[in-house]
């Protein structure tokens, strides 16, 4: 195994008496695209959330680059390279397609001409060069994730989370995504992506974590996840076929 970009070890996070994640421990490896899968209410999000700083953790550790990430807030977690997307896509809607990718660029860059340029690339880069001038708040839900897509490429990442970026698409709509993430990845950008579309986590991903009720249930590649009769039997049910 290579160098792991992260590595999640032993972390739980309690609500209360509600243990949402329990002693989760996995690594990602540098530059790989790796899933996060597990039915409604497994823990996918709330780890998320515990990984970058939205959430404080109970217990474990969250290491990015060889560093424990614990305690740091949501915008240094982006400033030292790992952001993630939100499963609801909220842009600021009554400011233009531009405006709000520059509010990604400006995680990075305290110049207007500085954000501007990196948010004019990566509107290009997702395909809504053309929307620039729109408000945010007019696009369909498919240009809308790709407007989350662009405002979170524009802080460089070196690791992106995606939450469920296919959520509510269709299927060309999902296919263009899901290019976008693959040419994201040959730039050298990590990707860790919670998705319960099945076709596109197994066309995507190396390698898979499933989650159930907390806890983390398989590991492996997409051919092993879909054949552990655990995992069938928790999540994928009897008519999954990759
Ligand atoms: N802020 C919170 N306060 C209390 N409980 C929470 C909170 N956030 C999440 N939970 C609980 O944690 C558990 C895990 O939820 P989470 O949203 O992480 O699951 P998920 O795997 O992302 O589900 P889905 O696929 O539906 O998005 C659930 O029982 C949920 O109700």
């Amino acid at each position: 195994m290579s160098e792991p970009i992260l590595k999640i070890n032993k972390v739980s996070k309690h609500f209360g008496g509600n243990i949402a994640v329990s002693d989760v421990t996995f690594a990602v490896e540098k530059n790989r695209i790796f899933g996060l899968i597990g039915p409604n209410g497994a823990g996918k999000t709330t780890l998320f959330n515990c990984m970058t700083g939205f959430v404080p953790i109970t217990s474990g550790e969250v290491i990015f680059n060889n560093r424990k990430i614990n305690n740091l807030r949501p915008d240094a977690v982006c400033r030292i390279g790992m952001v993630r997307t939100w499963q609801r896509v909220k842009p600021l809607s009554s400011l233009s397609v531009l405006d709000n990718v520059m509010v990604g660029a400006f995680a990075i860059t305290g110049s207007a001409g500085a954000a501007r340029k990196i948010a004019v690339e990566k509107l290009a880069q997702v395909g809504l060069a053309d929307y620039s001038a729109k408000l945010a708040g007019s696009l369909s839900i498919g240009l809308k994730k790709k407007l989350e897509l662009a405002r979170v490429l524009a802080t460089r990442p070196e690791m992106l989370l995606l939450d469920e970026i296919c959520g509510g698409l269709n299927h060309t709509e999902t296919a263009s995504i899901l290019q976008l993430i693959r040419d994201v990845r040959e730039e050298g950008t990590t990707i860790l992506f919670i998705e319960h579309d099945m076709k596109a986590v197994t066309s995507i991903c190396e390698r898979i974590v499933v989650l159930n009720s907390g806890v983390k249930l398989a590991e492996g590649t997409p051919a092993e996840i879909t054949s552990n009769p655990e995992v069938i039997a928790a999540y994928l049910g009897g008519g999954f076929d990759a």
